[in-house]
């Protein structure tokens, strides 16, 4: 990712509660797991085959989803998975509101450190952030290696939602940035009389699993 690239926050008119509240997202995961990919595909709706080039320190993004109406403002955080990186990025974790923790399913070790993230979250974290579990790379069935089943298990051990994602073809990945959303702006505010709103419930409704998989 280049740290230089100007912000991409689609600014525009239109009066709602959080027109001036930036949610502060921040996405994390082993290197190479693609993160910056999908940052890249939800901002831009583009997938960049090719070389791997590894994400240097920390940038942003904007953008702005809207949510039952109501335009909500992500400030979405792209972080280097390197471990010579990990003393800068948990400076950034405290303020965080939201964090996307991908792991690779074509990667074991990047699933088998996942709960060495969630303790690094837990350390540095705010003890509220919303917290959702990423399996990347869905698209590349034949070099699976962790089944769908186990990033679900795992994800209900700590309590929460899980997705798989495909940065190359989009599944899910919009619906990962929604779901954030609806929850930051369920918690920015809401009527007495207003549903509660569960989003591991509202992921399980939505979330499209990969078709290639079922059998694992
Ligand atoms: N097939 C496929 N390839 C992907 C996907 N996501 C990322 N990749 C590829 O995986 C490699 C790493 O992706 P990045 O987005 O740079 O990974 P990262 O997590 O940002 O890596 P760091 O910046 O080092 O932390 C690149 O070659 C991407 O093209 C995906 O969903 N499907």
């Amino acid at each position: 990712m280049d740290l230089q690239r100007p912000d991409s926050y689609q600014g525009g008119a239109g009066p709602d509660f959080n027109e001036h509240v930036l949610h502060k997202t921040i996405l994390v995961g082993d290197s190479g797991v693609g993160k910056t990919s999908l940052l890249v595909q939800f901002d831009q709706g583009k997938f960049i085959p090719g070389s791997f080039s590894a994400t240097v320190g920390i940038g942003f993004t904007n953008k702005v989803v809207t949510v039952d109406g109501v335009r909500v403002k992500l400030q979405i955080w792209d972080t280097a998975g390197q471990e010579r990186f990990r003393s800068v990025t948990h400076a950034y974790y405290r303020d965080a509101q939201a964090l996307l923790l991908l792991y690779d399913i074509t990667n074991k070790s990047s699933f088998d450190n996942i709960r060495a993230w969630l303790t690094e979250i837990h350390e540095y974290a705010q003890r509220d952030v919303v917290i959702m579990l990423l399996g990347n790379k869905a698209d590349m069935s034949s070099e699976r290696v962790i089944r769908s089943e186990d990033g679900e298990t795992l994800a209900r051990e700590y309590g929460v939602p899980f997705l798989e994602t495909s940065a190359k073809t989009g599944m899910n990945v919009e619906l990962a940035f929604l779901a954030i959303a609806k929850e930051l702006k369920y918690r920015a505010g809401h009527q007495a009389d207003e549903p509660s709103f569960q989003i591991r419930d509202y992921v399980e409704s939505q979330k499209k699993r990969s078709s290639c998989c079922s059998f694992m």
